[in-house]
């Protein structure tokens, strides 16, 4: 799109067409969402924290705080290579994108802070986008706070706010919006994962995907609107309305099959619901305990000992889980068991992965036989579907068995033998665990990329609502429209035309110096 020098964004026009290195304010589009809210945060002042853009350079202490071998401090804006050569006392800038280990000090005073190793990334081939500096300084409280006041000192400089890097980055074109949830997500990443998964969202296949579809939707729309300019003129290439119709109903096909996915993104995200259940004194508190690693619940001989639900996060074969420990589920005792027995089974409705447990050698008792009858047998009748649960049937205490006492009898369904008190199966459960983990959460190193939050749920249901509408054998400019709002959906999933609120959301999970 090419505006006149009176068109509306007069500012672009003095980056010269030709100029390769700013993709994103090449081709100002108005028409275009993604465009216009990069437009908005450039142009944005807000209260406190300078707008990207502004002209404020910024800089933080990008790694951990506290004592460490080395400290990474970086800055962001126009005036980072003034500050790296005042606190280098340097007329020339070191080479781009090398380290060079230089004598930092203080422009006040000319005291020396440390000897660094100095990186200099001229825009806009910086994280950022923006010229940026990296100083890596060893990491003594006295060192880290001398250089940062260093910085402070540099005329044009501030300290940055919590995400605003980030920001930068995203109002510069270098990441989208999912792109910058993958970063916040890799940053938080507790197990290997939640590390892949994230590591794949910011690698952009979500995004990627989304852009595919919108294109899609894109040569769609222009068959449609050539279809309403024309009508069936001579000159319309034959059959352009059914080829956008097939397309079309190949999308509905995929954004079908990726909302069925939705659940198990979210659930590696914030971790799957896993809850041992089974009558009293089979061994589900040794058997957290044991998962856990730690003395979460008390274990004891006296059956009725859990009363309370106990919940606690766990790394399971590289899953995030969030493990609950339950009353043992039976009628007929005091109104403080009961009460447990009640939490027992509310937990239970919620889980995603069901931890089935039982005395291998109690089996014929009316405990077990009511546990089988009812919990166990009524979550394998479910119809298996993304919202079903999954039941793994556990019989512990299989030290007990003696090879000559009764065997287990034959219509019991799948099972696994363990005992808590030797450790004898545990892998076995921990492999069978991480089978069912991979078909709950979805398996990150494989497949297409998963929906990780329930705004990317949200916006690809929207679009898919919008499609429902697409009925250009009715009436053209409806169907028009139909392909306009689901397009309008995925640009808004990868960044677009999102609102301030939503990129405050998504900045606000990241600390200063990201
Ligand atoms: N022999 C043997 N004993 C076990 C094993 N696992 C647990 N126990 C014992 O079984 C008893 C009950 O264990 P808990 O972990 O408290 O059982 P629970 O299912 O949490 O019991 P409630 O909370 O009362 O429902 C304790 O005395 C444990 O030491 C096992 O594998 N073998
Ligand atoms: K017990
Ligand atoms: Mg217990």
């Amino acid at each position: 799109m090419v505006h006149s020098p009176t068109g509306p964004h007069p500012r672009f026009l003095l980056v010269p067409a030709s100029e390769p290195q700013f993709p994103h304010l090449q081709t100002p589009d108005p028409g275009d969402p993604v465009w216009n809210m990069r437009w908005a945060l450039c142009t944005r002042r807000s209260s406190g924290a300078a707008a990207p853009g502004s002209g404020a350079t910024i800089f933080a202490l990008s790694s951990g705080q506290g004592r460490c071998g080395i400290a990474v401090i970086r800055t962001s804006g126009p005036s980072s290579g003034h500050a790296l050569r005042i606190l280098t006392a340097a007329r020339d800038l070191p080479p781009a994108r090398h380290a060079s280990l230089r004598l930092l000090s203080d422009p006040r005073s000319g005291e020396p802070l440390d000897r660094a190793l100095v990186l200099w990334f001229p825009g806009p081939r910086s994280f950022t986008g923006e010229d940026c500096v990296e100083f890596h300084v060893h990491g003594g409280p006295a060192v880290v706070s001398g250089v940062l006041q260093a910085l402070g000192s540099v005329p044009g400089l501030r300290p940055a706010e919590a995400g605003e890097f980030t920001r930068r980055a995203f109002a510069n074109g270098k990441l989208n919006l999912t792109e910058v949830e993958g970063l916040a997500d890799l940053i938080h990443a507790e197990t290997e994962a939640q590390r892949r998964q994230a590591l794949r969202q910011l690698d952009g296949e979500l995004g990627h995907l989304c852009r595919g579809w919108a294109e899609t939707l894109t040569k769609a729309l222009a068959h449609v609107e050539a279809y309403i300019d024309f009508g069936e003129d001579d000159n319309l290439e034959e059959g352009v309305l059914e080829q956008a119709d097939i397309e079309v109903r190949a999308l509905e096909v995929a954004l079908g099959a990726h909302l069925r996915d939705a659940r198990r993104g979210q659930r590696l995200r914030s971790g799957a619901h896993v809850v041992v259940t089974g009558p009293p004194n089979a061994g589900k508190s040794s058997l957290v305990n044991l998962l856990s690693r730690k003395p979460v619940s008390i274990v004891s001989p006296e059956p009725g000992t859990t009363r309370d639900v106990l919940e606690t996060p766990v790394d399971l074969a590289g899953f995030p889980v969030l493990l609950s420990d339950t009353a043992g589920l039976r009628e007929g005792v005091g109104p403080v068991e009961q009460e447990g027995v009640r939490r027992a089974r509310e937990r239970l409705e919620q889980a995603d992965l069901i931890l089935a447990m039982l005395d291998a050698s109690d089996l014929a008792s009316p405990s077990s036989c009511n546990f089988l009858a009812t919990v166990v047998a009524s979550v394998g009748a479910q119809s298996p579907s993304d919202s079903s649960q999954r039941l793994l049937l556990v019989l512990n205490k299989s030290d007990l068995l003696s090879p000559e006492g009764p065997r287990p009898p034959p219509d019991l369904p799948p099972h696994l033998l363990l005992s808590c008190l030797t450790g004898e199966g545990l892998d076995g459960l921990l492999e069978a665990l991480r089978k069912e983990l991979a078909a709950v959460c979805g398996d990150p190193s494989t497949g297409s990329p998963l929906l990780t939050r329930a705004r990317h749920q949200h916006h690809l249901q929207g679009c898919l609502d919008a499609l429902s509408h697409y009925k250009p054998s009715k009436d053209l400019a409806l169907a028009a429209e139909a392909l306009r709002v689901a397009r309008g959906h995925l640009t808004r999933l990868t960044g677009g035309g999102g609102t301030e609120e939503i990129l405050d959301i998504i900045f606000r999970d990241f600390c200063v110096g990201k």
